[in-house]
């Protein structure tokens, strides 16, 4: 357990690797996971089992404020309730995927996730000494005090790559069409509610393109140890109205 409490907020587009990096940064740490996610699916679920229409708002926001969800903070065991039934395999089947967006852009939905987040990572704070939590809005909003904040990107390409071969089991030609709505349909609709393209002033930009889950998982690791120097996104100096970078001439 770290000295004193840590929390890692991670966000980053779909297949960027966010949730397998943070889960194995987790173990490593002996810290929890917390995947928010799995939260939104959770709702949609929920939604699509009762038979709640996606397009009323109100209903929508009124099912996620009641859901007896239960979700697990453990790296290694990552189960996911709702009212005691175990949907953690059934939040990722492709009818929960392709309509998640729907309920994650519903602002009261995401009012009430967030008052359940960052009551989980105040509890694992106190009970186990820290959590890593992902996201598309753990760095921004959720935990924009955390102790390090990561956004996770890779290419366009490398994503649909990573999760056409997660789905399909391989990344030829109509296996990454068969994913593209998958990643870019559902990061346009995400990204209207939440920054998660750019990171965010004092937010780290890991680039993972070129790079294979151990190396991003070590390069995370490295962040939080303080064994590299992150380079933090700062804001853009002031421009002059000849587009010139402002500052002392
Ligand atoms: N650096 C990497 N190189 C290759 N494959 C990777 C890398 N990082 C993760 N993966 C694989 O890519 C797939 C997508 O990763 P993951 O589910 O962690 O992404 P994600 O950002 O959480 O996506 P989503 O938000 O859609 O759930 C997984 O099969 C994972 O094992
Ligand atoms: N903090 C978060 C986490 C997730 N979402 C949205 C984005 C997705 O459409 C959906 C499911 O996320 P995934 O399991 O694919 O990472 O939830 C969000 O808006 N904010």
């Amino acid at each position: 357990m770290p000295s004193s409490p840590l929390t890692i907020a991670i966000d980053g587009p779909s297949g960027s690797g966010k949730s397998s990096v943070s889960k194995a940064v987790a173990r490593e740490l002996g810290l929890g996971y917390l995947d928010t996610g799995a939260m939104y699916r959770a709702v949609a679920w929920h939604c699509l089992d009762q038979e709640v229409d996606l397009t009323d708002q109100e209903a929508v926001a009124q099912a996620a404020r009641d859901l007896p969800l239960e979700i697990s903070t453990d790296p290694d065991d990552q189960t996911l309730r709702v009212g005691g039934t175990d949907i953690t395999s059934a939040i990722r089947e492709t009818r929960v995927t392709s309509q998640v967006s729907t309920v994650a852009t519903n602002l009261d939905v995401r009012a009430e996730l967030r008052r359940r987040q960052r009551e989980i990572i105040s509890e694992a704070r106190d009970e186990r000494g820290g959590i890593v939590a992902e996201g598309r809005d753990i760095t921004t909003v959720v935990a924009p005090d955390a102790e390090h904040r990561i956004l996770v990107t890779a290419s366009e390409e490398a994503r649909l790559a990573r999760r056409s071969t997660e789905l399909h089991g391989g990344a030829d030609a109509d296996q990454v069409e068969a994913t593209r709505d998958q990643i870019v349909r559902r990061d346009r609709q995400d990204s209207t509610v939440s920054a998660f393209m750019e990171a965010a002033d004092g937010v780290v930009t890991l680039d993972t393109s070129e790079l294979d889950f151990d190396q991003v998982v070590a390069a995370v690791l490295a962040l939080v140890r303080g064994e590299v120097e992150p380079a933090q996104h700062e804001e853009e100096p002031a421009t002059s109205p000849d587009g010139h970078a402002g500052g002392p001439a």
